[in-house]
């Protein structure tokens, strides 16, 4: 049962006012009754009810009339006559929660009160979580630093997000991509609706086409049920295609066709769908290099280049450092309990270092130190540990089969000893081994590494 509830019944009956209120209070609420439209303006003016109840015609208007503000702020449930069910459709399509046709029974007056009270806490609690979440990961005013070139980006947002143009998204890893698409789309006309993330280097490839289009039942074996994909997941809101040069060709065009008609079919069907959603991609890879190659489809890239906003690296501008810094130290748990400021020699060096992995390694170095200087109140540089492990001796290969590995093991204790080297991050590893983020992906899932790499991305 919902919590105690302050109730407002306007009706001019008098006994069945009263019979109302007495039920409600008999209930655990407040009830408190009015006979007409001008005394419940008079009691709203002072009271905050969190349901009303009102006839639909009173001695000095009509309840209906009156919804459309009423409806906007609190509950309303309308009291219609016997035999009028027109009346009662029209008081829901003029904002009522709910109706009840006279003579009212205790019951069904309980059960509608307590379905409208509990509607009303649940589209609250809605509310509120996103409210929260807007403010956590929220629009770009939670994207910290002053610098000119952040400053930048910003303008661009601001520029493109309420145009539901397509966006390319481009920078190195870490350097605040997704950020990016998030301020795209919290400060869009769709902001309301879902921002799906996926990363395209985490779906494997035979699945992607039903993950990302849905499939109908009987489309492949183990389909026994239609499944709708992303993008109809994302329908009204944002789908953000992370690491897009991985998608593979044939998928590539499909999604060449969504942005071209707004048209999709899920795999195994004959329909074509039309899609409602904002895309927004993301790459560190050079995507006009493999355009001219043929990696990568030339048409799609050109859609998508259309308007490009790129996240610079922060060594390009490091006057956001300190101001990245005091966030993360303001946003750990553990430095709840003690204040932390960091040393003016331990912030030097911060500044000069590069940062190859870029914001990503600073909130990683930052959260590090946090625990590193333990009760202390001040991070200083022997907290620090820069280029994660790269400065410890001894990075080995560590080899089960001794001194004759097979190749299989050689291959694992690699991946591991650079996953290790490079704090997790795929796109560096790739880079080095020479081979995609995808090949690194299916490497850490063969030889059960995930624990050594940078946590992935929900989809
Ligand atoms: N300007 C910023 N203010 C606050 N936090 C930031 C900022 N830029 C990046 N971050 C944080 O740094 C981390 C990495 O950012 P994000 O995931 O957006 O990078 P990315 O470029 O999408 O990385 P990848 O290419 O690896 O997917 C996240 O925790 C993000 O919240």
């Amino acid at each position: 049962m919902a919590l105690k509830a302050n109730i407002l019944v306007i009706e001019d009956d008098r006994v069945l006012n009263r019979m109302i209120v007495r039920q409600l209070e008999y209930m655990g609420h407040q009830g408190h009754g009015v006979e007409d439209l001008a005394s419940a303006h008079v009691w709203l003016h002072k009271n905050e009810p969190d349901l009303i109840i009102s006839d639909m015609r009173l001695p000095d208007g009509d309840c209906i009339d009156e919804l459309q503000g009423l409806g906007e702020s609190h509950p309303v449930i309308v009291l219609t006559a016997y035999g009028t069910v027109k009346n009662a459709v029209e008081a829901i399509r003029a904002g009522a929660a709910d109706y009840l046709t006279k003579p009212v029974s205790p019951e069904e007056l309980s059960l509608t009160v307590e379905r409208v009270l509990d509607t009303e806490a649940l589209r609250n609690d809605h509310q509120f979580c996103k409210s929260r979440l807007a403010a956590q990961t929220g629009s770009h005013s939670y994207m910290i630093g002053q610098s000119d070139a952040l400053n930048q980006v910003k303008e661009l947002i601001d520029a493109v997000a309420d145009t539901d143009l397509t966006v390319l998204v481009l920078g190195e890893s870490g350097a605040g991509k997704e950020l990016v698409a998030r301020a795209i789309h919290d400060q869009s006309q769709r902001r309301q609706r879902n921002f799906v993330a996926v990363d395209c280097c985490t779906l494997q490839e035979s699945l992607f086409e039903s993950e990302l289009f849905g499939h109908e039942k009987g489309a492949f074996t183990g389909a026994d049920r239609k499944k709708k994909g992303l993008i109809e997941g994302a329908a009204g809101g944002t789908l953000f295609l992370d690491e897009i040069g991985e998608i593979p060709p044939p998928i590539q065009a499909k999604l060449l066709r969504v942005l071209e008609t707004g048209k999709f079919r899920r795999v195994g069907g004959t329909r074509d769908l039309n899609s409602d959603v904002r895309i927004v991609a993301a790459t560190n890879r050079n995507l006009k290099k493999m355009s001219e190659s043929g990696e990568f489809r030339a048409d799609l890239y050109y859609r998508l280049e259309a308007f490009s906003i790129y996240a610079p690296p922060l060594r390009e501008r490091r006057e956001d450092i300190p101001w990245l810094v005091e966030h993360f130290i303001r946003n750990h748990n553990f430095s709840m309990r003690v204040k932390k400021t960091v040393t003016k020699e331990a912030m030097r060096k911060l500044i000069a270092y590069d940062w190859p992995g870029n914001v990503r390694e600073l909130k990683n170095v930052v959260e590090r130190a946090i625990i590193l200087s333990r009760r202390n109140k001040m991070i200083r540089s022997q907290h620090l540990t820069f280029g994660a492990c790269q400065q410890e001796t001894g990075l080995q290969l560590d080899l089960p089969g001794g001194a004759s590995p097979t190749l299989e093991e050689l291959e694992a204790s690699y991946l591991k000893m650079l996953l290790k080297k490079h704090a997790g991050h795929r796109a560096t590893v790739a880079q080095i081994m020479g081979i995609s983020e995808r090949h690194v992906y299916r490497l850490i899932k063969k030889h059960a590494l995930g624990e050594a790499a940078a946590p992935v991305k929900r989809a």
